[in-house]
């Protein structure tokens, strides 16, 4: 068996960190680092897949002893891997991932083809071939790089009048019209999944502590949060500026949540209309809506970025803005990032997308656990969550061939999670690598102090960061660490786009496209056919109602008269669901034994509204 340390010392030195690349890294010793690993790659090269066996014969104890007994070697891993984008002072460091040279080399075609495919996807390639579209979030930070001239200048001005529309209402220029503030002070945003987790996690990472406007928001159809937001606002409903972000415009929930908050607005005798804001796709229901009805003001979203890369159109750059966070700032590091993770060498990004290729054997055999060691990063795991496995959970690659690729990712924070579930990263069942997210800065110059000599409370969270990293190693469990100097617009557009660009190139090494998300649409299409049979029912039932006497029916006789006899568990639950809630609907017998169950409504409806 090879010993880590030995080949270590007697290796020739991995090629210095700055001029590594994948093109010209040479393949050195097999086992130069390794992790037990127990799943065998099902679609890689044979050299690669005997890399691994080579790495699998190593013994958890041995390599769990040779890797502490040798910090010279882990040291000069971390010098020879380390990554640092010098302009925004973000490091990387993959020196805790057991990646092998010959893995490296092995990887270097995929990535040459990721990185073609990637230039190409900039200039404005159908990116995304099931739906025929560019993919031009890169663009939004960089104009120039737009296709076309008249893209580039409808994203200057998208940002001009964002920026302009910010300013006038937080000066108070743009009034709401019955607020005895006279100003906006309240932000209700309306949206889901890509259209409220970039808004929501730049909030939580970046808003001052007193903002122009504070921010809520309505992410679901869930009625009972949603009178939970409006409740919270209270009276200064009349000073809310509700902004309603959908790209498609027709999504159930955004819709749902706009018609209550509407309904909100009636009931307090408001004008909804002049507190309305609208980001969407021209043309679209919404655009439409919020045209017809004379709203305060309408942005758009395009054809070309996708909702979970959204965050820096309007529809993030908008809410950010109205809390007085500078945009522009974002932008910049987001294009600093962009420039860093566009290079074929020394990218931060195909690093990143390596090490999960390597951790999760290319098929996300391994879970990706986030670990923010920053109270205001919280849900920088929960927006992950969706780039990345919205971007990456696919049933088929590029070339129809069934793979059901992903990557799990979830998390919470450090060092929280010490108290909750690291126990068993550290100890339990070996199916996840981790993250750390590094904030060098633990808070604004000149508020530090030692609450024991020489120890900061932030002493405290470097400390739990870098224990936890130190002891997973110790137990041959997998870490990258990213770092960044402090919690800024600029760092944080710079680690969205970092990541951003990762999942890109990630796609490309598995053959998948990471721009569409087919599964999510077969999820919206069965819960129309749920409300669709409700209906039914409703119709059904108030045709038995309607007779003279009425006529109570049993379950199988309304899927019966439904002509759905196969759907008649759902049917059991529609009536369960709408007995509990008080529904015109009632139900004899009792819900939770469903054979005695006899079902009529309230009331006959004779033009029957269901139908
Ligand atoms: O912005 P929209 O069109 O309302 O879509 C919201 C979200 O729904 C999805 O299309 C699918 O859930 C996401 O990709 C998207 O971010």
């Amino acid at each position: 068996m090879a010993s880590l340390s030995g080949l270590y010392s007697s290796s020739p030195s991995l090629k210095p960190a700055k001029n590594h690349s994948f093109k010209a890294l040479p393949a050195q010793s097999r086992d130069s680092f390794s992790f037990p690993h127990t799943s065998k790659p099902t679609n890689l090269p044979l050299t690669l897949s005997s890399a691994r066996s080579v790495a699998r014969d190593i013994s958890h104890a041995d390599s769990k002893k040779e890797l502490l007994k040798d910090p010279d070697a882990l040291w000069k891993r971390y010098l020879d891997w380390f990554y640092q984008q010098k302009e925004l002072g973000l490091y990387l460091d993959i020196s805790r991932v057991g990646f092998t040279d010959e893995f490296v080399a092995e990887m270097e075609p995929r990535f040459q083809a990721a990185f073609k495919a990637m230039e190409d996807l900039e200039k404005g390639s159908i990116a995304n071939p099931d739906e025929g579209r560019m993919v031009g979030h890169y663009w939004l930070r960089n104009s120039k790089l737009a296709p076309k001239p008249t893209l580039k200048t409808l994203i200057e001005n998208t940002l001009d009048s964002i920026c302009a529309f910010s300013d006038d209402i937080i000066s108070g220029k743009i009034k709401p019209p019955s607020s005895p503030e006279g100003r906006f002070t309240q932000i209700l945003s309306v949206g889901i999944g890509g259209s409220a987790l970039g808004p929501q996690f730049v909030a939580e990472a970046l808003a001052p502590d007193n903002p122009p406007l504070k921010i809520r928001f309505i992410d679901n159809t869930d009625p009972a949060g949603i009178d939970h937001q409006i409740a919270q606002l209270g009276p200064e409903l009349a000073s809310t500026l509700v902004v309603v972000i959908s790209k498609s415009g027709g999504t159930p929930e955004t819709r749902n949540g706009l018609l209550e908050v509407q309904k909100a607005f009636r009931e307090a005798g408001l004008n909804f209309a002049k507190q309305g804001v609208a980001i969407t796709q021209e043309n679209s229901l919404l655009d439409n809506t919020a045209r017809i009805e004379g709203w305060l003001a309408r942005f758009p979203m395009y054809d070309w970025v996708g909702g979970r890369t959204s965050i820096m159109s309007a529809v993030g750059l908008l809410p950010a803005a109205l809390q007085g966070i500078n945009v522009r700032e974002m932008l910049t590091g987001a294009a600093l990032m962009d420039e860093a993770t566009r290079t074929t060498s020394n990218n931060p990004a195909a690093l990143l997308a390596m090490c999960w290729y390597w951790a999760s054997n290319g098929v996300g055999s391994k879970d990706m656990v986030v670990l923010p060691y920053k109270d205001s990063l919280l849900l920088f795991s929960r927006y992950l969550q969706q780039l990345v496995m919205e971007s990456l959970g696919k049933e088929f690659d590029l070339d129809g061939n069934t793979v059901n690729q992903g990557l799990t990712v979830y998390g919470n924070k450090g060092s929280t999670d010490q108290h909750a579930y690291i126990q068993q990263l550290r100890d339990g069942v070996h199916n996840f690598f981790a993250t750390f997210i590094e904030v060098l800065r633990d808070r604004p110059p000149g508020h530090d102090w030692e609450l024991e000599p020489g120890v900061t409370c932030g002493d405290y969270l470097f400390g739990m960061l870098q224990g936890t990293r130190s002891a997973l190693y110790a137990n041959g469990r997998e870490s990258i660490s990213v770092t960044i100097q402090e919690v800024t617009p600029t760092s944080v557009g710079a680690i969205i786009a970092l990541y951003e660009r990762a999942v890109g190139l990630y796609a490309s090494i598995v053959n998948i496209n990471a721009y569409h998300q087919p599964g999510v649409e077969a999820g919206k299409k069965a819960a129309a056919e749920v409300l669709a049979l409700q209906k039914r029912v409703l119709s059904v039932l108030n045709e038995a109602t309607c007779k003279d006497p009425v006529e109570p029916l049993t379950l199988e006789e309304i899927a019966d008269r439904c002509h759905a006899p196969e759907e008649i568990e759902m049917i059991y639950k529609i009536i369960a669901h709408m007995s509990a809630n008080d529904r015109v609907l009632i139900a004899e017998g009792n819900c939770g034994s469903p054979r005695s169950i006899k079902v009529y409504l309230g009331e006959c409806n004779v033009d029957d509204l269901y139908a």
